[in-house]
């Protein structure tokens, strides 16, 4: 028989002490969604079952005895840690939740320069790791414009990217190990090793897995020099999108890696380069590294982009100011609720990914179908998209779109606008071999496309979840659709 609210509290409280468990009403309402339901949550109005408690955790054991109470019960947890998510992975969907909060285990444990690697509690904010290691002359290479928010489990469970990816790759590229919690309470820790061809690399069963299957505790990255007095810009404007997906082609198969290779559509390049964009593409590049590596990258880009005449070289220094200006902190979230109040404008993003031969295909469709099926297509103010993170076969397309919320509750805005356009953006990409997320994670909202991302592959991904979490208690309705 399941538990009851009260009881599952009782039960909390005894297992990590009174204190650890938060039953006030706005924060339970808070805890019950993301950033994908911003509209609404700015408005007041929350629409998920509330769930029963949040569990302030304090460390691995808790984490195991906690999971292990759950599972016995059958209550769905839902992981949390920075809690920047932008696709619904953090909304309660079932009744009686508990949120599983990682962001009190925020010490970092240990930063080995010798071994070139630092190893951080999943409630570690990104920041807090970066700046320390920047102190000391070293980075973690990982910058996604929500550092100031997400930490380091959330990081690693949505798979996330930073926007000097080229150069350093995704988390899945410094991921060294990690410790993780199963349902069954199991506590398991990968090493850390340079390499292993020791059977199939079992990290990627944690990375990536949302909260949908396990409770990340503790990550190892890799470590990098960090020598920001090498970097080189390079900014470019151009007036079509095929010819700057071009470039970036030509600058990865020839094997320059810029830590920053991006391109902006006309309309995405007016809101972030609006004095100097002049209604056309913008492509950008920074370089960085030892001084002979950045100079070589730089000279490499120029000579590869000096084969299209029709782009024009623009000061670096208006490249330079946009970097200094790279992230998301509280104060922009604040600033942002306060914009939306006082006009009812609403900015959100999807990003997709696509092999060289069908990107340009991918953007110019998407394009053109919101513009021509979104019956509500009036009320968008602004439409467009960047690439920005490129890899030797292909590249992804980050769609931007901004709209008036008209004659809507709060609570109806996501299926008046954002869904029917994700939709478009998702179904687009999938038909063209595309990937439908390429960083953000699956969440809860492009769940009802999953089987058709994978296909047959499926097959490995649904036995993840059969095996580790067989009473389906992670994270219900993330990565995987809820069966009827
Ligand atoms: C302004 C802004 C900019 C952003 N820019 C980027 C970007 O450049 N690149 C990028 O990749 N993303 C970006 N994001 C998305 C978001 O920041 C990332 O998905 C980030 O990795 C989430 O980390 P978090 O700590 O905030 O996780 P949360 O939001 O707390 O959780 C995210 C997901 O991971 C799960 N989870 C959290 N902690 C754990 C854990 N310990 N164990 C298991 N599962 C867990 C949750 O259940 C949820 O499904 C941006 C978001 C915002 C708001």
């Amino acid at each position: 028989m399941s538990l009851s609210r009260e009881d599952i509290v009782i039960h909390l409280k005894e297992i990590v002490g009174s204190e650890r468990v938060i039953t006030d009403e706005q924060v339970l309402q808070k805890n019950s969604v993301d950033r994908f339901r911003k509209y609404a949550d700015i408005h007041g109005v929350f629409t998920q079952p509330l769930p029963a408690a949040v569990v302030k955790l304090a460390n691995t054991q808790q984490v195991s005895d906690v999971l292990a109470f759950m599972n016995k019960h059958g209550i769905n947890g839902v992981p949390r840690t920075g809690a920047s998510a932008t696709e619904g992975g953090l909304e309660t969907v079932v009744k009686n939740s508990v949120v599983l909060d990682g962001s009190a285990m925020n010490s970092i444990i240990s930063i080995d320069i010798r071994n070139m690697q630092a190893t951080a509690q999943c409630g570690v904010p990104l920041e807090v790791l970066e700046n320390q290691l920047r102190a000391q002359g070293y980075t973690t290479g990982h910058s996604p414009q929500s550092k100031p928010l997400a930490q380091m489990g959330g990081l690693v469970a949505t798979r996330s990217i930073g926007q000097f990816s080229t150069l350093y790759g995704a988390i899945e590229d410094m991921v060294v190990g990690l410790e993780a919690v199963f349902p069954n309470g199991n506590i398991t820790r990968i090493k850390n090793v340079p390499r292993r061809a020791a059977g199939p690399d079992i990290r990627h069963v944690i990375i990536g897995n949302e909260g949908a299957l396990c409770f990340i505790t503790e990550v190892t990255v890799k470590i990098f020099k960090y020598m920001p007095e090498n970097n080189l810009f390079y900014g470019y404007v151009l007036d079509n999108m095929q010819t700057g997906f071009n470039i970036l082609r030509e600058v990865m198969v020839e094997g320059y890696r810029p830590s920053i290779a991006r391109l902006y559509d006309a309309e995405d390049g007016m809101q972030h380069f609006t004095h100097f964009a002049d209604g056309r593409c913008v492509l950008i590049f920074m370089a960085e590294g030892a001084k002979n590596i950045a100079q070589a990258t730089g000279a490499g880009i120029e000579e590869i982009v000096e084969r299209y005449p029709e782009c024009q070289q623009v000061d670096s220094k208006l490249i330079e100011t946009w970097f200094n200006n790279l992230n998301w902190g509280p104060d922009k979230v604040a600033a942002e609720r306060v914009q939306i109040m006082k006009t009812n404008n609403m900015g959100f993003t999807t990003e997709v990914s696509g092999d060289w031969a069908s990107i340009n295909t991918i953007y110019q469709n998407v394009i053109r179908r919101i513009r021509d099926e979104f019956p509500h297509a009036g009320d968008i103010t602004m439409l467009g998209g960047h690439s920005s993170h490129s890899y030797i076969n292909g590249t992804n397309m980050y769609f931007v779109y901004d709209y008036n919320v008209v004659d809507c509750k709060p609570e109806d805005e996501i299926d008046k606008y954002h869904n029917p356009l994700n939709k478009i953006i998702v179904e687009e990409t999938i038909k063209q071999g595309g990937s439908m997320v390429h960083h953000h994670g699956i969440g809860k909202h492009r769940v009802h496309w999953t089987k058709d991302e994978h296909g047959s592959a499926y097959y490995i991904l649904k036995a993840l979840k059969e095996v580790y979490d067989p009473n389906g208690i992670m994270n219900t309705g993330t990565i995987y659709p809820i069966e009827k």
